[in-house]
């Protein structure tokens, strides 16, 4: 289990005063979960997901996983897909595991999943932003992750190329199980993912409002039932879903 418990994250100031980014901040997930993390800009999402990765460990409180500090065992996706432009999309999975050779089949198995299988020694320049995207995916679920920490990883692509990535991430989570912990700015995106939606604060970011999604999958962002739910609770907490409505994309007509 993921437990996340922070009384504070301080960042201080260039002019001496500091800023509160994080207070009073529970949040666990069970083995397998998938939780979507839902907030304003600003709220701090990316600081806390630092934190869980250990990019970042300045803070009063503790984040362990399966009672201990997260090490090895975590993937992590990001908006950017962070490739390695001088190494082959076959070279940039590999690139995290402990043995290379040893994985190599397994690795090429995933790209093929992933319907990269031509491209296997292609360089990262040559690929669309969507493919990259998936490259940067089966990185993030090569080394069978305990726990995928993703940070917005689908924003500004297109509709039809979003839809198709967040379905082979469901895919393989469906198959490899690893807790996900999933940053979004779009409820749609959050409702058709998760099994739970944590709502966070303004500054400083705690989580305030947990929703369970009961929906049956596969679902996506213009489903009815998801349409339908998020409707229901923009109904329910004008205050605290206000901001995040403006920063959506467009439903699709
Ligand atoms: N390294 C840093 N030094 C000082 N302040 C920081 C640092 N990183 C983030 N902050 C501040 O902490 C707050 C939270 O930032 P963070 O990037 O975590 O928010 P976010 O919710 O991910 O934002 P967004 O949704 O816009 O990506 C912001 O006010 C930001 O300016």
């Amino acid at each position: 289990m993921l437990e996340i418990d922070i009384a504070r994250k301080i960042y201080p100031d260039r002019g001496g005063r500091s800023h509160v980014a994080l207070q009073d901040l529970h949040l666990t997930a069970q083995p397998g979960e998938f939780v979507c993390l839902v907030g304003p800009s600003g709220c701090g999402k990316s600081t806390l997901l630092n934190l869980v990765v250990g990019l970042d460990a300045d803070m009063d409180g503790r984040v362990t996983l399966e009672g201990r500090t997260p090490g090895k065992g975590i993937g992590v996706m990001f908006q950017e897909p962070r490739l390695m432009p001088w190494l082959s999309v076959l070279e940039n999975v590999l690139l995290v595991t402990a043995d290379p050779q040893r994985e190599r089949e397994r690795a090429i198995e995933l790209l093929q999943a992933m319907e990269l299988g031509d491209v296997l020694h292609a360089y990262p320049g040559r690929l669309s932003g969507g493919m990259q995207r998936r490259v940067a995916l089966a990185r993030a679920f090569v080394i069978e992750p305990a726990l995928l920490l993703m940070d917005e990883p689908f924003v500004s692509l297109d509709a039809p190329t979003a839809d198709r990535l967040r379905a082979m991430l469901v895919g393989l989570w469906q198959r490899r199980r690893s807790t996900v912990v999933f940053v979004t700015h779009d409820l749609r995106e959050a409702i058709a993912l998760a099994d739970r939606v944590c709502f966070l604060s303004a500054a400083p970011g705690r989580v305030v409002l947990e929703v369970p999604v009961s929906l049956p999958r596969p679902r996506a962002p213009n489903d009815a039932a998801v349409l339908a739910l998020r409707e229901r609770l923009l109904a329910q907490h004008p205050d605290l879903l206000a901001g995040l409505t403006t920063q959506e994309p467009e439903i699709d007509a």
